[in-house]
Order: structure tokens, then C-alpha cells, then sequence
């Protein structure tokens, strides 16, 4: 019997475990499991089972011992027009949080720069990264290793290259630490956000090193790659795609939408994002740069976790003779319109919104577009923000549309 009460009394006296209910459909499974916890904690689960998706679909790649959903509010931003390397035209921007005063804030930026003609937007570098790290006896073996990796591109690529259509093996840079030696790991993943792509590539690749150097393998990540943990070397060497966006504004403009002026912003920006993000040590030289990021990855299937990495963004200003130049640049922001989250029924419907659903033609240009959205829509985010700063205005916009 597969009925979820008689599943759930399964569960019950432990004749089978939460993960054991492989020969019910999933909505079935689900509805033992939230019967079973239920019965177990009190609580009532009816809301987690309201959910509109397709549970085979989510339980073959996205989630284990399902139970439900979690839904979050999505409100939508713009439209704004954006003249960038793969995004052309006008967006609305999908944004799910449950953070009230954001989409407005957003939604503002947004149209501050679309009276401003538009955002310029372009992915300067693209790579998703894969760093393991390998045991040697000491930098004497160490160096073996990295000449052989040096001399052996070719190799490692078809490698590499052999577990995937769409990948392609760009660099593999080596680091030494005592007897620990890292190979970084960099790849086009196209549309692919690419984390299991490189993985699987990478792992074939460090099997190669194994059998042809003296190294060992330890761990198929060794934190250099650097996957959601901040870290400097995304920063600095980029993960995923290194994006920036920038508009000018009129003075006119930053006075009617933004209540403030150019001077004002920039003071602003200078004094909070750069002198105070350096004082505090921060990786994030923005805003809140995390809060678009955070609501678009959210609305279109991105893997929420590596907002930490998304986050890692200089927003800069300058007030001119035109009016006042701001940018944003975010040096690993990790996304795909393929793969993951993206092909569930309501991620997919947030891609659908801005036209870049599935694989893009050239492979690659959908997610390159992605990227750039989501760059002019935090930069919208510290548009706005910093405006509210200094026109004093923060508290009051959460007082009103946050609470
Ligand atoms: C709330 C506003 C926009 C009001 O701003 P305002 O200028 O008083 O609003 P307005 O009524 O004059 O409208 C101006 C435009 O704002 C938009 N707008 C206005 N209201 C709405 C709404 N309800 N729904 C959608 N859009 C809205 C809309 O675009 C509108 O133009 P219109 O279309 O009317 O021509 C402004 O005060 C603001 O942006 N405040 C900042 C809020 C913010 O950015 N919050 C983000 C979270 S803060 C946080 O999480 C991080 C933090 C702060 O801790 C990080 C740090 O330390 O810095
Ligand atoms: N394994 C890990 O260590 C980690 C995994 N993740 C998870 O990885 C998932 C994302 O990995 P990702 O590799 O992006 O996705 P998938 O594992 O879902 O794989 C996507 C596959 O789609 C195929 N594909 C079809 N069309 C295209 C196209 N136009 N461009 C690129 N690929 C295309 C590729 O197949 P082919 O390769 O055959 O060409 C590609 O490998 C997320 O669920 C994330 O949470 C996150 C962090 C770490």
C-alpha cells in the first residue's frame, strides 16, 4: 500500500525512514512525510503542501525527503531599457523576497535610469571555477606536479572536455602551500551556471594529475575554487561572470526621482560604500548589491547560496559636468538559464519574463544577459538606496512599505 496515511504510519513505527519512500509517486511521498511530521511536532504543514510545481521534476534534481514548498512573494521592477554585450531592449525584472520597501526601491532606480536613456551593461570575463587540492611530500614534488600540469594543457582539456557538450577547460592555474598543491580549475560553462559541469570535468581531469604525477588527490574542492564562502580571490580573479553596469544621470533627474543631488550621492557613496566598507574589512564595497541578487536569484532558479559570492561588488560614483555617473561591478556572480532550479515551473516562468529562458543562441548569451540584468538592477538597488540615505528617507520607506 502507497497511500500516504499507510506511508506515514510506516514512518511512524520505523519500518521505513523519511528518504524510504522511493516506490510512491512524489506528491504522495510528500504528503506522508508532512502527515508523519505533523502527527510528530504539532505543527501544521498544510501550507508547505500547497505548491503548484511538479514534484517528480523537483525531487529528480533539486531536492531530497520532500515535503513541500517554501513560497515567497514575487513583485516585479522596471522596465528598464538595457543596451549590453547579450542583453538589448527593455526588461521587467522578476524579484521574490519577503523584504517590503525593496522592489520599490528597485523600481525606482529603475526608472531613473530608464529616463536616463538606459543602463550600458557588459560580462567582462566568464568563468566557473573548480579548484582541487592534491597531497605531495613537499615543493620538490610540488613542482613536478606543476610542470607536468604546465606542459600538459592539451590533455587535461580533452579530459576534461570529454564528460561535456557544452564545457570548454579555459586555464587550469596551479598554487603550492607546503605540500598541498591546487589546481584552479576554470571553465565556459555557456548557459550552465556550471557547478556540477565543472565538477564532473574537473574530476576527470584530477584522475589524469593522479595517474600521471605523483600527486593524490584529497578533496575534489580545496576552497580555491572559492564556492559560497566569501573570499578574495573571486574578487579578484572573478567567478562565474564579472559584470558591471553603469548609467549618467541628469542633475535633474537625481533631484525629481532621486530627491538628492549629484554631490549628495556621491558624498554618500564615498563616506559609506568605499571609507566605511575598508573600515570594516568588508569584501563588499556596495549597499546592498545582495539584495537584488538574493530576490532575481530567488525568482529565476539560481542557487540561492552563492548570493555570498553575487554580493561581492564595488559601486562607485562620480558627480560630472552631465549629471551624476554611477557604476556597479560584481566580480563573481554565478548564474545560468539552464540547469539547477531554472527549469522549475515558477523559476522558469521569472526567466520567461525577461525573455532569456533555456539555452541562448550563441550558447551562453542567455545567461551572459541574465547577468547583466541583474547587474542594472543593483545597480538600481544603490541608485535608490544611497538616495534614501541622503535624503534621509530610509527609515521612514521601511516604516510605510516594510512593516
Ligand atoms: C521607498 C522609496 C522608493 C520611496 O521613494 P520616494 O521617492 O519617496 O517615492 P515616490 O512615491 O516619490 O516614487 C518614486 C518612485 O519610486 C518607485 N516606487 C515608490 N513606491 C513604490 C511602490 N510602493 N511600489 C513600486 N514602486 C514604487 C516608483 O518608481 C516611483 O516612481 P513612479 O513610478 O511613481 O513615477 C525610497 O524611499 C527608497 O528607495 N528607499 C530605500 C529603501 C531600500 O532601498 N531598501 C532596501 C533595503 S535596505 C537593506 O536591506 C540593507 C541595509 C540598509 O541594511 C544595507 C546598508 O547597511 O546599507
Ligand atoms: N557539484 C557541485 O559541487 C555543486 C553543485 N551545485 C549545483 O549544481 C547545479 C548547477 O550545475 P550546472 O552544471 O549549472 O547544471 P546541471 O547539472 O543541471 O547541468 C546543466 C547541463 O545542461 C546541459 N546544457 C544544455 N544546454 C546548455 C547550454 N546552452 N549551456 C550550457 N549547458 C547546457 C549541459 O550538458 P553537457 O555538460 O552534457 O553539455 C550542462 O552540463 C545547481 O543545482 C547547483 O545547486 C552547486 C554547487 C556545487
Amino acid at each position: 500500500m502507497t497511500d500516504p496515511a499507510t506511508l506515514a504510519d510506516q514512518l511512524r513505527t520505523g519500518e521505513r525512514r523519511l528518504h524510504e519512500l522511493d516506490d510512491a509517486d512524489a506528491e504522495t511521498a510528500a504528503e506522508a512525510r508532512r502527515q508523519f511530521l505533523a502527527a510528530e511536532t504539532g505543527a501544521d504543514l498544510d501550507a508547505i503542501g500547497d505548491f503548484t510545481f511538479d514534484a517528480g521534476q523537483a525531487t529528480d534534481a533539486n531536492v531530497e525527503n520532500f515535503v513541500g514548498s517554501a513560497q515567497v512573494p514575487m513583485g516585479v521592477a522596471g522596465p528598464v531599457a538595457i543596451d549590453g554585450g547579450a542583453a538589448d531592449g527593455e526588461y521587467f525584472l522578476p524579484m521574490a523576497t519577503t523584504e517590503g520597501a525593496l522592489v520599490a526601491s528597485v523600481n525606482r532606480g529603475l526608472s531613473a535610469i530608464d529616463d536616463a536613456g538606459g543602463a550600458t551593461a557588459r560580462v567582462t570575463d566568464s568563468g566557473m571555477t573548480r579548484a582541487p587540492v592534491f597531497r605531495v611530500a613537499g615543493v620538490a614534488e610540488a613542482e613536478t606536479v606543476v610542470e607536468w600540469v604546465d606542459d600538459h594543457a592539451e590533455q587535461l582539456r580533452e579530459a576534461a572536455e570529454s564528460t561535456t557538450s557544452h564545457g570548454e577547460l579555459l586555464a587550469v592555474e596551479p598554487y603550492v602551500v607546503g605540500d598541498n598543491v591546487y589546481l584552479r580549475f576554470a571553465y565556459d560553462t555557456k548557459d550552465a551556471m556550471g557547478m556540477n559541469m565543472a565538477t564532473i570535468a574537473t574530476r576527470e581531469a584530477a584522475d589524469l594529475v593522479e595517474a600521471e604525477t605523483p600527486a593524490e588527490l584529497v578533496a575534489i574542492s580545496g576552497n580555491l575554487c572559492n564556492d559560497k564562502k566569501p573570499a578574495a580571490i573571486n574578487a579578484v580573479e572573478g567567478r562565474g561572470r564579472t559584470v558591471t553596469a553603469d548609467v549618467t544621470l541628469s542633475r535633474e533627474l537625481v533631484e525629481e526621482t532621486l530627491n538628492t543631488t549629484p554631490e549628495a550621492m556621491v558624498e554618500g557613496n564615498t563616506r559609506k560604500n568605499l571609507v566605511g566598507s575598508a573600515k570594516a574589512g568588508s569584501l563588499g564595497f556596495n549597499a546592498h548589491a545582495a539584495n537584488t541578487v538574493a530576490a532575481m536569484f530567488l525568482a529565476t532558479g539560481q542557487d540561492e547560496a552563492q548570493v555570498v559570492e553575487g554580493a561581492n561588488a564595488i559601486t562607485t560614483m562620480d558627480a560630472r559636468e552631465d549629471g551624476l555617473y554611477a557604476s556597479i561591478s560584481l566580480a563573481s556572480l554565478e548564474v545560468g538559464t539552464v540547469g539547477g532550479g531554472t527549469k522549475l515551473a515558477t523559476q522558469s516562468a521569472g526567466l520567461e519574463l525577461l525573455g532569456l529562458a533555456g539555452g541562448g543562441d550563441p550558447a551562453g548569451s542567455n545567461a551572459d544577459a541574465l547577468a547583466e540584468v541583474i547587474a542594472v538592477g543593483a545597480l538600481a538597488g544603490e541608485l535608490s538606496l544611497i538616495a534614501a540615505f541622503c535624503s534621509r528617507h530610509l527609515a521612514s520607506a521601511h516604516e510605510d512599505l516594510g512593516r
